[in-house]
């Protein structure tokens, strides 16, 4: 744990100051982007993304390409991943993005751990880390295809971002080169545990404390039924009001994080989003869901075309953010 002090970003002051408090508001709405005729139809959608990410920073994705049997198909080996037994995942533990945790982190808003479990795949990083064919077959072969698949979705949205700020609809392609050994792009996938009749009606239970997150742009995959997304699109953070984004499985939901908020000079938000525990009368068994971040290259330098912030390379500013997340700094 830190003291807010201890944070040298403005993003985790921020976040300190942010806990589990707050209204829901049904009022706004996450926009949903159709990116059928990609190609043909650029231009609108690259109105409708930049607008998205400037007014809400959360949107998404309809038609995105993915065929539905495709997700389905990782969902159930994410779910035969965690039903592995506890002594199976602690062979492949957590460092730097890359392996198995179970309730260590920590977010700075919440100062209590998640109330999940989650495994994940950064490609250059998992000697040793995979579970064996006998152990889960066919599961290395699904999340690596699932990878590439969520990577070609979110290098098609950051092309628009990156056409809009002037830099070349390739730039941030380039700068997620999958080909080399400094890609840190994440394949997550996540188990909030089933919530103990004994600590329904508990604040400090928490399965996903408030956060923004630390890459560019995030691709949510999310189960029907298995609610409890919600985003704090307004600037108030000591009366947030939370918007609820619901699960649809043929959707992709979309966010800017921290590290494409300070590229473009702070003109595409960053939002907090939690995931909140479910209420009473609420299904609360297991919730499951995927996420790939977008991250820049370790050795890419963040310049921003405005220069509104020093430049940092994207290694320096991800294990920045790292060490304020996890109760012991080995991720
Ligand atoms: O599981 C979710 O719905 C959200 C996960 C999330 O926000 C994260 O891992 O950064
Ligand atoms: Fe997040």
């Amino acid at each position: 744990m830190h003291a807010a002090n201890d944070y040298t970003l403005e993003e985790l002051r921020k976040e300190a100051r942010l806990g589990q408090a707050g209204t829901e508001t049904l009022a706004r709405t996450v926009p949903v982007i159709d990116l059928s005729d990609f190609e043909a139809r650029r231009a609108e959608i690259t109105d409708q993304l930049w607008r998205a990410a400037v007014e809400v920073g959360f949107f998404q994705l309809r038609n995105h390409g993915i065929p539905l049997a495709q997700v389905r198909h990782a969902f159930a080996m994410s779910e035969r991943f965690f039903a592995l037994p506890q002594a199976v995942k602690a062979q492949y533990p957590l460092r730097r993005n890359a392996g198995w945790e179970s309730l260590t982190q920590v977010r700075p808003s919440a100062g209590v751990p998640d109330q999940k479990e989650s495994y994940q795949i950064t490609r250059p990083r998992m000697a040793g880390l995979y579970p064996s064919e006998d152990e889960l077959p066919g599961f290395v072969d699904t999340m690596l295809a699932f990878e590439q698949a969520s990577w070609q979705v979110g290098m098609q949205v950051l092309s628009c971002f990156a056409e809009r700020l002037g830099l070349g609809r390739d730039f941030f392609t380039q700068a997620h080169h999958p080909a080399s050994d400094t890609y840190q792009c994440t394949l997550r996938l996540l188990h909030y545990y089933a919530i103990p009749e004994s600590v329904q009606d508990r604040l400090d239970y928490v399965r996903g404390g408030a956060h923004t997150d630390f890459n560019c742009l995030t691709l949510l995959y999310q189960r029907e039924g298995q609610g409890g997304l919600q985003v704090c699109p307004g600037k108030d953070y000591d009366a947030p009001e939370w918007t609820p984004v619901p699960p649809d499985e043929g959707l992709i939901t979309c966010n800017i994080g921290d590290m494409l908020m300070r590229w473009s000079d702070d003109r595409l938000l960053s939002n907090f989003h939690r995931v909140r525990n479910p209420l009473p009368g609420e299904y609360m068994g297991p919730r499951f869901s995927i996420a790939f971040f977008c991250q820049a290259n370790t050795d890419v330098v963040i310049e921003s075309p405005e220069g509104k912030y020093p430049p940092i390379t994207a290694g320096d500013y991800v294990a920045e953010r790292m060490k304020a997340n996890y109760a012991s700094h080995g991720r």
